[in-house]
């Protein structure tokens, strides 16, 4: 049993001579830890080093600029969080992040509209820092092209079509980012999440992390650290890839260890899902394949959607609870009646 978070290469993927074995070893990697470095993405080291730069920028905005384009305005959930404002596993994380999707008008809503639609919106972008959009949009098309690319090869891997999944995604993906600043722990803030054990609600997550470590992926029953390794992405499964294959791929359970004193650790984690119209299938597996699926886990605390808007929304709305009481009082009060 591996007891490290391996390396997968895109590249060799559309390589004929590595081809065969890259599908192996992802689909090893995905089944065995849940979680892989990614090289061969597609983002250069300057493109890294450029929104990292613009994140580190984007936090040292005075408080009165941030709070500006606080999440409380937004019923898309896009905007600032400020430090403590944000529950994962019923406890405070101690980051600060701004959360961003797709920049596109929101949808008209009818009463019988279902609540996801809410979800489609405007970003807020920060009036002070206008570098930041263009950025933000070229790292949304690449990560969204890695990632499409991966869930080809997970199809592929899985002993599917290429395009398995394709129709879930197509015409109209969706995605949500955010970045994020973990601040050092304070005489006042001693606790040691960052962010709560808690599994992504999308298909896959690509992750961008600085040199400072401290996320960490649960495997067997310990806690491993995923060590920043330069120039890669960190990719883990979420819900939505647990759930087409039936349980065979887990979504991975990860935190984040709050950095020490006088140090902060930055993030860029983008969380690429599907329509929020459609529904997960359940991939007919191979016979050898099907035999390990394990089902999703069923847990009371987390149940897994299929219905797509469902599931994101589900994750929104428990993540920020002030967004919820203003936006979707009457989903929480029909949920609160249905349980
Ligand atoms: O910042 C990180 O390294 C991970 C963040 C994370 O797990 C999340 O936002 O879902
Ligand atoms: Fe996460």
């Amino acid at each position: 049993m591996t007891r490290t978070i391996p390396l997968i290469d895109l590249d060799d993927f559309e390589n004929a001579a590595t081809h065969a074995n890259f599908l192996e070893d992802l689909r090893a990697a995905a089944r065995d830890v849940g979680f892989f470095y990614l090289s061969g993405h597609g983002i250069s080291l300057e493109e890294i080093e450029e929104i990292l730069a613009l994140t580190q920028a984007f936090f040292e905005l005075p408080d009165d600029d941030k709070l500006m384009i606080d999440m409380i305005n937004s019923p898309h959930f896009r905007g600032y969080t400020r430090l403590g404002n944000e529950r994962t596993n019923a406890g405070a994380d101690w980051r600060e992040q701004l959360d961003l999707g797709i920049e596109r008008e929101a949808l008209p809503i009818a009463p019988d509209s279902p609540p996801y639609r809410r979800l489609y919106g405007p970003n807020q972008w920060p009036e002070h820092l206008p570098q930041l959009q263009p950025v933000i949009e070229n790292w949304q098309a690449k990560t969204e092209r890695a990632a499409i690319r991966l869930l080809e090869a997970f199809s592929l891997a899985l002993g599917q079509e290429r395009n398995a999944l394709a129709n879930v995604y197509c015409d109209e993906p969706n995605h949500r980012m955010k970045l994020a600043r973990y601040p050092g722990k304070t005489a006042l803030h001693s606790s040691n999440q960052g962010v709560g054990a808690h599994k992504d609600g999308g298909f896959l997550t690509l992750l961008l992390q600085d040199d400072k470590g401290g996320l960490q992926v649960e495997y067997d029953g310990v806690w491993l650290d995923a060590v920043p390794v330069p120039g890669t992405l960190v990719v883990n499964i979420g819900e939505l890839l647990e759930l087409a294959s039936n349980g065979y791929l887990r979504a991975t359970v990860h935190r984040v260890i709050a950095p020490p004193a006088g140090t902060a650790r930055y993030s860029v984690p983008f969380f690429f899902s599907a329509r929020l119209d459609a529904t997960i299938p359940l991939l007919e597996l191979p016979a050898h394949l099907a035999r390990e699926a394990r089902g999703p886990e069923s847990d009371p605390a987390n149940p897994l959607f299929r219905n797509v808007g469902e599931n994101v929304l589900k994750s929104r709305l428990r993540s920020h609870p002030d967004v919820a009481e203003r936006y979707y009082a009457d989903v929480l009060e029909k949920r609160r009646t249905a349980a």
